[in-house]
């Protein structure tokens, strides 16, 4: 089965890349080559090669912060460290082709080991976006101090000057500077451009969904600050060899800062807007600190401030508009018509596994809160178990603490026969476990054909430097498609959906992941009677047709009665009933629960 949506533009994804990344790659170079240095005085060689460097670890800061959310104050470290491993080798052991090429390899490495320890340090499961801002704002510090602190080896604050490098024509240096913007913009657009690329916005975008689909998104913020770490000891070796003085201030905490400013006033996550953004301020910023030695920050410092309040999209978006209107091209190509493919899932039609989630003495509490209190569940393959309970029963943490190992404060939890320890959602999607929300939880300003290849991307992968444009999905995943008719609108922005597709479009993704367990919280909240009535149909093919185990918390008990196998009552974090839906629904003590009256339950 393909469909294809009717929205293709002209030209394949393919040429349309090509042709932008050469764009991309021209408009660096012109910069480079119109600003050429064949008449230029000595001055203003030095600013422009200085400007190419930064501009290159500016590109990182974009990917990094623009691209993916990650704001980072350290990139200027990875410049120093590159700057450093230049100066060190050829100060204290020796110069010579197999030295230089040897203190370019060392100051690579130092960098990717740095920045995979910071990336540890920052990303590691559960920390907070705030609490990694805070660890790259310590590493310019603590990079500086340990200057500071090797005395003559490291020069201190006065710096290495002097040392042996390649005395090459400042023509020369312009060329390898230009050339090394020109080589790492277009590879950074390549890869903000591919299916990785739209990966890095969708972790921006809603991190937790990401993980909850199964994507590692701690190790891939760790592998790309260490790609953007490698680039930025590229760029600051590259300067240290030009000048042959290297100080503090280059790995320090103010240029960190600056790398910032620069980004947000060319054009976050535009790529092309810092790098023209940090040439065009770091020029003006070199001619204005030599006429105007103490204006010239508070007049860059002002720049910034009108820029965000008015601009905040910052100035190359700004312009780039302008230019749009004189010379069309056509727009991004992340909304390329999606073509979509069903297949029948592996889970095999019918096929009923004992336990495929169980779990024991289920703990929870918020210090002396008690949230959950040794709840022992287990549901079966084929099953549609739903879980229903006053508000504040535990319904949604004990979701929680299925889908995430880190959530539960004791007792165990088993998927598939696999105990989850204390394993991060995406651990726990691997064994089989697929989540939906309680509160529709998507990428605002991704399409819908997208967010569906970012459900896919556990099992199919994604190209570091290509884009797809086709995927396959399993035929429950393309039911939901077509029920809400989401299968029309795959180029069409979440944002712009409505709540019922919304819902849908959570629920296609959770299969598109191929679970064989399903937790839906609350899946037809707020939807019409239709969208319900298709949604349950679905959920209950879904279980007897294609042997899932369905977990489903509903306040909605008509629906909950029309569609259950089993039904569990939780009730101020206890179990207190289970049974089939005939003896819930007769059950007095359920009708006493409901209706407001004081009920003992067995913990
Ligand atoms: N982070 C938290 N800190 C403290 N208490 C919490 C926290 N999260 C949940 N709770 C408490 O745990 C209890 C159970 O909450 P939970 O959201 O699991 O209930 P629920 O049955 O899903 O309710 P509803 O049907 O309203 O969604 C509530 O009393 C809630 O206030």
């Amino acid at each position: 089965m393909a469909r294809d949506t009717s929205e293709a533009a002209p030209g394949s994804s393919v040429t349309r890349r090509v042709r932008r990344t050469v764009l991309i790659g021209a408009a660096v170079a012109a910069v480079v080559v119109a600003t050429a240095p064949f008449q230029l005085d000595i001055y203003t060689k030095n600013i422009l090669i200085r400007a190419f460097f930064l501009a290159a670890l500016a590109m990182t800061v974009d990917v990094l912060w623009g691209y993916t959310g990650i704001l980072t104050f350290g990139q200027s470290a990875f410049f120093g460290i590159g700057a450093y491993a230049c100066a060190l080798v050829a100060t204290h052991y020796g110069f010579g082709p197999f030295w230089f090429a040897g203190s370019f390899l060392l100051a690579l490495l130092a960098a990717v080991a740095v920045a995979w320890l910071i990336g540890w340090l920052a990303f590691y499961h559960g920390a907070s976006p705030l609490y990694a801002s805070i660890v790259t704002l310590a590493l310019p510090i603590v990079l500086v101090q340990l200057i500071f602190a090797g005395g003559r080896f490291t020069g201190s604050s006065s710096g290495i000057s002097a040392f042996p490098t390649y005395y090459w024509a400042f023509e020369t240096w312009f060329w390898i500077a230009g050339g090394y913007l020109i080589a790492v913009t277009a590879l950074g657009y390549l890869l903000v451009s591919s299916d990785f690329g739209r990966l890095l916005v969708a972790i921006r975008e809603n991190e937790e969904r990401c993980a909850y689909l199964g994507i590692p998104v701690s190790r891939i913020k760790i592998l790309l600050m260490m790609a953007a770490g490698a680039i930025g000891a590229g760029a600051g070796f590259g300067y240290a060899a030009f000048t042959n003085v290297v100080a503090p201030e280059l790995g320090g905490f103010l240029l960190g800062t600056e790398l910032l400013i620069f980004t947000a006033l060319g054009g976050r996550g535009t790529l092309i807007g810092p790098v023209l953004g940090t040439i065009g301020i770091d020029v003006t910023a070199s001619y204005l600190s030599g006429s105007l030695p103490f204006l010239w920050k508070l007049i860059t410092g002002v720049a910034f401030v009108v820029v965000i309040v008015l601009l905040p999209q910052g100035l190359i978006p700004i312009l780039g508009k302008g230019l749009r209107r004189l010379w069309p091209f056509p727009r991004a190509a992340a909304r390329d018509a999606v073509v979509l493919r069903g297949f029948e899932p592996t889970t095999p039609h019918g096929e009923t596994r004992s336990a495929p989630l169980r779990t024991a003495d289920l703990l929870r509490h918020y210090g002396s809160l008690k949230v959950l209190d040794g709840i022992a569940i287990e549901s079966r393959g084929s099953e549609l178990l739903s879980i229903v309970g006053p508000n504040g029963a535990g319904k949604t943490t004990l979701m929680r603490c299925i889908s995430d190992g880190g959530e539960r404060s004791g007792g165990e939890v088993y998927v598939n026969g696999t105990e989850i320890g204390r394993g991060s959602p995406q651990s726990v999607v691997a064994l089989g476990i697929g989540r939906s929300f309680q509160n529709t939880n998507l990428f605002e300003t991704l399409t819908v054909g997208e967010c569906l290849m970012l459900a896919r991307w556990r099992i199919d992968g994604a190209s570091l430097f290509s884009r797809r444009n086709e995927v396959a999905l399993p035929t429950p995943a393309l039911g939901i498609l077509e029920a809400t008719g989401l299968d029309k609108a795959l180029g069409t922005e979440t944002r712009n959906l409505s709540h019922g597709q919304k819902r849908g479009l959570e629920l296609a993704m959770v299969l598109a992941t191929e679970p064989s367990v399903l937790l839906l919280d609350e899946p037809t909240a707020g939807l019409t009677k239709a969208e319900r009535t298709a949604i349950g149909s679905v959920l209950t093919s879904l279980a007897r047709v294609h042997g899932l185990s369905i977990l489903l918390i509903e306040h909605d008990l008509d629906f909950v009665r029309d569609i259950s196998d089993r039904i569990v009552v939780l009730h101020q974090g206890a179990l207190l009933m289970e049974g089939t839906v005939e003896e819930v629904i007769a059950s007095d003590l359920v009708k006493a629960v409901y209706s407001g009256q004081a009920v003992e339950t067995a913990s």
